[in-house]
């Protein structure tokens, strides 16, 4: 391709693009290498300078994990979620809200935007309630188990993130919440992302993961576009598993309450957030409702 057609490609979505918020899901499995991490920044403040309203969530969940090992604590997940006793949550508090969330924002200032990190407790910006038990088939019983202090969101409050956009920041927000009563939660970074980009009215919400978007069953085929019945068929029929499920259940959210577009790419293969946006086919996949 000539190199005007590239930006002749790009230019119709620079327009439509301009203003818009974009809520950007950096998953902890597309944060490995430092380098490419770069790209991705370097990718959100072009969005910044081109006059999207960027929102940066971020994942850590293997750091947590391995934090925990470390610490002689075996990891548990239900339903992709993390039991959360009060050693991981503040686990999690120090890696998520300490060393991760600064990593992003000294990047952004490295490619010259400004970042400011804040967690969904900041200014109540996320208000959550503990999750009730959820039921787990454990051999051939159904049993309860209590998730500790893992989060269900009850509202979001945005006018925090609203002034810092008006005021040219790149938030970036980690995956945390308080509850009426001030105790910390832990919510799943995707869950997260979601809720906040029904709450900015966005126009797109994107899900940076270690795959390169939504697989079929045997993981060889890359779906570039799904509608929201086809992934809620491939979640009940057990295509989509895991991590992946909290991902696609925040897009469905997401749809189904204004965000016009949602997709899922690899964040470990250098500027694939621009070439998903800029380009007509894409890298990964893009739902639709
Ligand atoms: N249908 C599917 N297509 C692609 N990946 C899938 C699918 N179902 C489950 N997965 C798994 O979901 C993982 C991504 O979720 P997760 O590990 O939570 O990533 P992140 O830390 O980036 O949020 C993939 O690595 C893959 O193993
Ligand atoms: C409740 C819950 O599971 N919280 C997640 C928060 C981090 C996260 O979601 O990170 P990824 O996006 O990298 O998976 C956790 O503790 O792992």
């Amino acid at each position: 391709m000539k190199r005007e057609d590239v930006l002749m490609e790009a230019l119709p979505y620079i327009r439509q693009f301009h203003g818009k918020t974009i809520v950007i899901k950096l998953g902890g499995h597309a944060m490995v290498d430092p380098a490419i991490m770069n790209t991705v920044i370097e990718d959100a403040v072009l969005l910044h300078y081109i006059g999207m309203r960027v929102v940066l969530v971020h994942g850590g969940g293997p750091e947590i994990t391995e934090k925990m090992k470390a610490m002689g604590k075996e990891p548990k997940f239900v339903a992709g979620l993390r039991v959360t006793d009060h050693d991981t949550l503040e686990i999690a508090m120090m890696v998520l809200a300490g060393k991760i969330s600064n990593t992003i924002v000294s990047l952004i200032a490295q490619n010259g935007a400004r970042g400011v990190g804040i967690s969904g407790n900041d200014g109540n910006l996320v208000i959550a309630r503990k999750m009730d038990a959820q039921k787990v088939m454990i051999e051939d019983r159904e049993e309860e188990v209590d998730l500790g202090f893992v989060g269900e969101i009850q509202r979001v409050n945005p006018g925090l993130l609203r002034t810092l956009l008006d005021s040219g920041y790149i938030p970036v927000i980690s995956p945390l919440a308080i509850d009426e009563a001030a105790n910390n939660l832990n919510i799943n970074a995707d869950t997260m992302a979601g809720e906040l980009a029904v709450a900015l009215d966005a126009g797109k919400l994107v899900s940076l993961t270690d795959v390169d978007g939504v697989m079929d069953a045997s993981r060889t085929k890359i779906y570039h576009r799904l509608t929201l019945a086809e992934v809620e068929s491939m979640i009940a029929d057990g295509t989509i598993q895991g991590g992946m499920i909290p991902k696609l259940s925040a897009c469905i959210y997401a749809s189904r309450n204004g965000v016009e577009r949602c997709h899922i790419i690899n964040g470990n293969a250098p500027h694939n957030l621009i070439l998903e946006l800029f380009t007509d086919l894409g890298v990964g996949t893009m739902i639709r409702g």
